[in-house]
């Protein structure tokens, strides 16, 4: 083990990166778990190139042509903290039949075919239309509360049937937001140190942390929510949920996929609408963009709205400055081996690119580091490759239309009542700067946004 080890460590050695890295995966770790990882490894690829070393058996990729093959590796260990209820779920399964089965069994209802349905688009269309309801009852808002309760509702609505699912929006099982939240406290420690967090568990040790007591009991009350949710459900009806109990999972390895998309399904378009929001706040001319190109749609027409260049270019630019998984997704490399910008890298090591960098790179993205929706007009193609927000290859994301449908519809529906603003006096606990927590919230959960409406056109 110990020669192999020192082996994959020596074919390594030409890959660039801080000394430290060819000894040891702790600094790392450390910035891991400071919530610091994204952020770490960017600025290690602005000081050693597109291609750097992470770990002994680590590296980092930041050269769009050379990452679209590598998403189509196996996924490392990293994912087994996405399991539930000690069950693999599409996103965690490593195995490639395994996987593909699983991806067949619901690819179809999250085409954007399926998305578009009419009792589809009805489940979004209701929870905007509650979301504008909220805000008119009150002009001052935390809209990450708001979007990412809109979110939950919008996925589980869809998952379970129009009325099953949760009502976040309507002041229902509104803890179950604060789970999903205190249980991201242990999540890298179970991605990156397992079993020490499992004995810490085992023994009690963790206990003995408010936090992790916390985030024990947060991933409880998940699981028993999510199972009343399904319970909920009837089966007789055709949604997602009867899919998966039609086919011959066992309950378990249902509960896990369902857990797995309530989470996903809100928490990346929940934070993806904040940042948006928030930047079009501090950004009057661009907003006066959109709602210029709003004035005279009519959003019941959804095939209109999802051909509006400018909105669409916004979405875009947000998912690319914003992305709510900025983080690297770890791949290992095959049993072949591969040449990467002349450098042999041998099988098993871990190799990962991060939307965060690749969406930041000069050469592909012209003032790179501008919000420039009309750059989407007619996208180069060095833009389309470098762009990732949704992953790339055989693993890229399965509910990446459904978020953009829900996105298109909630920004169409806002812009076209309202302007936003920033309040003048911001509250302390706001910092629209990120928390890495792999997926990504705003520094303190919060965001205020203050809406005026804006009448036929005209604001007032
Ligand atoms: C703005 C919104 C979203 C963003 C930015 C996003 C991003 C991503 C990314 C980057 C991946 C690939 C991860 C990897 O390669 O390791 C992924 C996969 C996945 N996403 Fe999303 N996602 C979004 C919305 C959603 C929604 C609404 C769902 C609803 C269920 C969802 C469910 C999934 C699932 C199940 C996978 C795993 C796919 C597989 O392994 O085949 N995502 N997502």
């Amino acid at each position: 083990l110990i020669s192999s080890a020192f082996y994959k460590s020596l074919a390594l050695k030409d890959v660039p990166g801080p000394l430290i890295t060819r000894f040891t995966k702790i600094p790392l770790l450390y910035q891991t778990i400071n919530l610091n990882r994204t952020r770490y490894i960017h600025e290690l690829h602005r000081k050693y190139g597109p291609l750097v070393r992470l770990a002994p058996n680590e590296i980092s990729l930041n050269h769009p042509p050379s990452v679209g093959p590598i998403y189509n590796y196996e996924k490392t260990h990293f994912y087994n903290a996405f399991e539930a209820y000690g069950a693999k779920n599409m996103f965690s399964t490593p195995d490639r039949a395994r996987h593909s089965s699983r991806r067949k069994l619901l690819g179809g209802e999250y085409t954007k075919a399926y998305m578009l349905r009419p009792e589809n688009l009805t489940v979004i269309n209701d929870r905007v239309r509650q979301m504008l309801k909220n805000i008119s009852e009150i002009n001052h808002v935390d809209v990450f509360y708001l979007f990412n309760y809109m979110a939950q509702d919008v996925i589980s609505g869809f998952f379970f049937g129009d009325q099953n699912g949760s009502h976040l929006l309507q002041g229902h099982d509104i803890e179950v937001f604060d789970a999903w939240h205190m249980r991201r406290e242990t999540f890298h420690w179970f991605a990156e140190l397992p079993k020490l967090t499992n004995f810490l568990y085992s023994s009690g040790i963790a206990s003995l942390l408010p936090s992790w007591r916390d985030a024990a009991a947060a991933e409880q009350f998940i699981n028993d929510m999510t199972h009343k949710w399904m319970d909920r459900c009837d089966p007789e009806k055709s949604h997602l949920l009867t899919k998966l109990l039609k086919s011959d999972l066992s309950r378990e390895q249902i509960s896990a996929e369902v857990m797995d998309h309530m989470g996903a399904g809100h928490e990346t378009t929940g934070t993806t609408l904040t940042f948006m929001v928030d930047h079009l706040s501090k950004n009057p001319e661009q907003q006066t963009k959109l709602h210029e190109e709003l004035k005279n749609v009519d959003l019941d027409d959804f095939a209109a709205v999802d051909k509006l260049p400018y909105l669409h270019g916004v979405v875009l630019e947000t998912l690319r400055l914003y992305s709510s998984i900025p983080a690297s997704e770890p791949r290992i490399v095959p049993a072949s081996g591969v040449t990467l910008l002349d450098r042999f890298i041998p099988a098993s090591t871990v190799i990962s690119a991060q939307p965060y960098s690749m969406h930041r790179q000069e050469e592909y993205f012209e003032r790179n580091l501008e919000f420039v929706p009309e750059r989407w007009n007619e996208p180069t193609a060095s833009a389309k490759t470098a762009w990732m927000a949704f992953g790339k290859g055989t693993r890229g994301c399965i509910g990446q239309n459904i978020a953009m449908v829900t996105i298109k519809v909630a920004i169409s529906h806002l812009y076209k009542t309202y302007e936003t603003s920033k309040p003048t006096v911001l509250p302390a606990s706001e910092n629209m700067d990120f928390k890495d927590y792999y997926m990504i919230t705003p520094v303190n959960d919060t965001c205020s946004v203050v809406f005026r409406k804006v009448e036929h056109g005209e604001k007032c």
